[in-house]
């Protein structure tokens, strides 16, 4: 390994607090990052050789943060207790999960990192993990629909979020199930220097490092089940950069599923099953099932704002961003306009300055934002259901883009891409006995 390398040093976990550090060598830089677990712990979990294997792939996932600063082609991983197969699964968070990032700053990655592992034998004994489910909240509609959904089964549950603030505590709150929090503190000197000449900056896979963080809780606090709500559509990518796709929900993706599901079920003995509920669903779908309630209204949020390290001091909706265009346009269909201008205290579909950047959102021109957004498609056919609906047709929007979006895509195609969205995929990892048990909610 070269003195440029990304090193990745043995992550520490302190029994009696219940915090987590990791530490990172960049050349002449060094990083630490923490996490701290509530306490109540089991202790002996914590000790655990899966525990210990499982915090040493933490690391190397939450590595990513620094590893962006410079971006070296060598990763050397060879402190960490890693296992031969455990490196496919650290070249795709390291390759796709960071593609946006090498799109974005012009870096060519893929197929050129060498990340160096041990490939120690490593221990593998199946914890005794409780028939419960703990589950992913991110404070938006997506993860509410999957408690709704859950609830409607009668499957109890426990919520779980790294950092929750802002919509993500006020909806937990509402949804009124135990949550179990974990701080995580980011280096500062790192977020200080991802401003500066001379380094660079971008995407990483959040839902990769928050589901890695869950797989930790998950053996601490006895759970064999972590559901995420990641829909279909986030499997579609952005561009294609470097012979690849580059998809800013990388980690959102089935292809991804399929790899952490695999890796967790081997890492613990087949004791941790991980699956995303929403799978089979388009957003569109996913906003109908949201819409049948009016529980989370003044509570949710999907605007990424709220979820800014220093916080968010705007309105739960800022109304501008590719998110909250894209939301409110699929609740569009789904919701009249006193309810959806309530909940994001404006009308954001007749904003003449939205109409420019909802052109870019259906395909019109430019390509898919680099935003959790659904297909392009989808938002295509979402306009034109709108587009005679006496409660969006005279809006700024849908004036200005209605003949455009027929024009270019036609009448029969958005027709039948709208009916498409409502047609749920068979393609999902959802565990048979869930699967069974919850879908017959979902109509
Ligand atoms: C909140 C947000 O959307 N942040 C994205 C934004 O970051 P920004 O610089 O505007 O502010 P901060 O988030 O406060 O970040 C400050 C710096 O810290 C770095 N950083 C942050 C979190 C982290 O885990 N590691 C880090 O190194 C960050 O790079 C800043 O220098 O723009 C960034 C660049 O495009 C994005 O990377 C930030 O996204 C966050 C990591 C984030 O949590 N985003 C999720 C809301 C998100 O995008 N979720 C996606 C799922 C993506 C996936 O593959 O899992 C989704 O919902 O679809
Ligand atoms: N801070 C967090 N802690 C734990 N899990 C999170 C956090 N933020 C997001 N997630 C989870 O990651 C996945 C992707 O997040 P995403 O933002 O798409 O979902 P959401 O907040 O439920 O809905 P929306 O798409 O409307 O924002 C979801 O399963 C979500 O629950």
């Amino acid at each position: 390994m070269s003195d440029t390398a990304f090193i990745i040093a043995r992550p520490r976990f302190d029994i009696e607090s219940g915090s987590a550090e990791f530490t990172y060598r960049l050349g002449d830089l060094s990083f630490t990052e923490a996490l701290q677990f509530p306490g109540g712990f089991d202790r002996d979990a914590a000790q655990s050789p899966v525990f210990v294997h499982l915090l040493d792939l933490t690391a190397a996932v939450l590595g990513v943060s620094y590893y962006k600063l410079r971006a070296p082609f060598e990763i050397d991983a060879t402190a960490l207790s890693l296992a031969a197969d455990d490196r496919s699964f650290l070249l795709d968070i390291y390759e796709n999960g960071l593609g946006e990032f090498y799109a974005r700053n012009d870096l060519k990655r893929f197929g050129k990192l060498n990340i160096a592992v041990s490939a120690t034998s490593v221990t593998v004994e199946k914890p005794d993990l409780a028939d419960r489910a703990l589950v992913l909240i991110g404070g938006g509609k997506d993860s509410l629909v999957s408690v709704d959904l859950l609830e409607r089964a009668g499957i109890a549950m426990t919520l779980f979020a790294v950092n929750p603030k802002g919509p993500i505590l006020s909806s937990a709150e509402r949804a009124a199930h135990d949550m179990i929090g974990v701080r995580r503190v980011l280096d500062p000197e790192m977020i200080r220097l991802g401003k500066e000449p001379g380094f660079y900056n971008g995407h990483v896979p959040s839902t990769a490092i928050n589901s890695m963080i869950a797989s930790l809780a998950s053996l601490l606090f006895g759970y064999n089940r972590i559901v995420l709500s990641n829909e279909r559509s986030a499997s579609e990518g952005n561009i294609e950069f470097d012979g690849r796709e580059a998809n800013h929900q990388h980690s959102k993706s089935l292809e991804f599923e399929r790899h952490i599901q695999s890796l967790l079920y081997r890492v613990s003995g087949g004791a941790i099953e991980y699956f995303s509920l929403l799978r089979p669903y388009s957003e569109a779908r996913i906003a109908r099932l949201f819409a049948r309630g009016t529980r989370f209204d003044d509570v949710f949020s999907s605007c990424n704002r709220n979820f800014l390290q220093a916080g968010n001091s705007g309105p739960l909706w800022c109304g501008k961003c590719p998110k909250c265009l894209f939301v409110f346009l699929i609740f569009a269909p789904e919701m009249g306009i006193e309810r959806l201008t309530k909940i994001f205290d404006t009308n954001v579909l007749d904003n003449p300055d939205n109409i420019a950047p909802y052109r870019e959102l259906v395909g019109i021109v430019g390509h898919k934002p680099w935003e959790c957004v659904g297909e392009i498609l989808e938002a295509a056919a979402c306009l034109w259901k709108i587009s005679d609906h006496p409660d969006w047709r005279n809006t700024a929007v849908v004036q200005a883009l209605r003949d455009d979006l027929i024009a270019f895509y036609s009448q029969a195609k958005l027709q039948t891409a709208y009916a498409d969205l409502f047609v749920d995929s068979d393609q999902h990892l959802i565990p048979a006995q869930i699967e069974k048990a919850v879908f017959p909610h979902a109509n």
